[in-house]
């Protein structure tokens, strides 16, 4: 055994778990996933652990995080949250959960353009690694980092973790648009007003703008919106295939999280008197109040406006 070798949890054995856990093992890594169905504890799994990593869906951050909460950690340990939602009861993100729980450890936001499927083939990706800790960044990029991914550190944690939640509901957007041959100009506007809106909701989250220029704001959107192995693309194409949203739900392999974070970002939009258009007709449609051709009536009746990139907050 290497004396270098470095232990690394894995919490959460869906999709994105398990790409993380083939990531980390073709470097010096010691690698052990836990899940719910584990009959292992996860306190005696990651008292020796130098990063712990969890890959689980909005759903389950607290329990898991409670559970971190009480265990004893090495002091060193760093906490890495990969998962893309917002909580329902109280609008935070995975990142937040983390920080008001666990908070003597250092914290990193991982998200990037990342479609699991491409990344357990093998294929060239890169990502983000996030934290306000640079030496924890660094320790994480290190440990993820290999020939066909390549990752980068930043230092806005908040910003990279809602480019790649915020994304989710734009994709389900893009998937009906897609899905109703819309054609590749409606597309393209789509994405290029969806990411001004992401902007106005990270700003209020108090991210910086320019994060959301990057792989985890405008890199993730792109693959998202450009493929069907994207969950919550689907939901929308098959929406606009005259499937019920329970309907697509049920067609749809894994956590298609855009459903949950609409419902999460308009509560949040309200309170806050955000202008996310193009989320709420998103929010709208699954809901069932409006049809997806209302929604694209919507969209293209709205006043009249200048493009205004200079004051994203507005
Ligand atoms: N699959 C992908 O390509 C990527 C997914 N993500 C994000 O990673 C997160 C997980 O996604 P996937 O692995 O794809 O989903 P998945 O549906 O394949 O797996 C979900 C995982 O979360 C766990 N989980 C769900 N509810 C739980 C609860 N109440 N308590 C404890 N554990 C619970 C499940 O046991 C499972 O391990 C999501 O937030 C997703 O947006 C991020 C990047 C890429
Ligand atoms: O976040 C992802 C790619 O970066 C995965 O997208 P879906 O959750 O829509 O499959």
């Amino acid at each position: 055994m290497k004396s270098d070798l470095k232990n690394v949890t894995i919490i959460g054995s869906g999709a994105w778990g398990s790409a993380l856990a083939d990531l980390v093992q073709r470097n010096d890594c010691h690698v052990q996933i836990w899940s719910r169905q584990s009959q292992s504890s996860l306190a005696a799994l990651v008292s020796n652990s130098d990063a712990i990593i969890s890959a689980v869906s909005i759903k389950g951050v607290r329990t898991i995080a409670e559970k971190l909460q009480t265990a004893k950690l090495l002091p060193h340990a760093v906490l890495v949250s990969a998962t893309k939602g917002l909580e329902p009861t109280t609008g935070k993100t995975p990142s937040q959960i983390w920080q008001s729980l666990v908070p003597n450890h250092p914290l990193v936001v991982l998200s990037g353009p990342n479609l699991s499927k491409e990344i357990m083939e093998g294929k060239p990706a890169a990502t983000v690694v996030a934290s306000y800790n640079d030496d924890a960044a660094q320790f994480i990029q290190n440990i993820f980092a290999s020939r066909n991914f390549r990752v980068y550190t930043n230092s806005d944690p908040i910003g990279v973790e809602l480019g790649g939640t915020l994304k989710n509901v734009i994709a389900i957007a893009v998937g009906a648009c897609d899905g109703l041959n819309l054609g590749t100009n409606a597309k393209s506007a789509l994405i290029a007003r969806s990411l001004i809106e992401i902007i106005r909701v990270g700003v209020y989250f108090g991210a910086q703008p320019e994060t959301f220029w990057g792989l985890s704001g405008l890199g993730d959107l792109l693959a998202t919106c450009n493929s069907n192995l994207s969950r919550n693309y689907q939901v929308g194409y098959a929406i606009a295939q005259g499937l019920s949203l329970d309907e697509a739900i049920a067609q749809v392999q894994g956590t298609a999280e855009g459903v949950n974070t609409a419902n999460v970002l308009i509560e949040i939009s309200d309170r806050e008197k955000i202008s996310v258009p193009v989320s709420r007709y998103v929010y709208r449609l699954l809901k069932g109040e409006i049809t997806l051709q209302q929604a694209v009536e919507g969209l293209m009746e709205r006043d009249l406006k200048p493009e205004n990139l200079e004051n994203l907050e507005l």
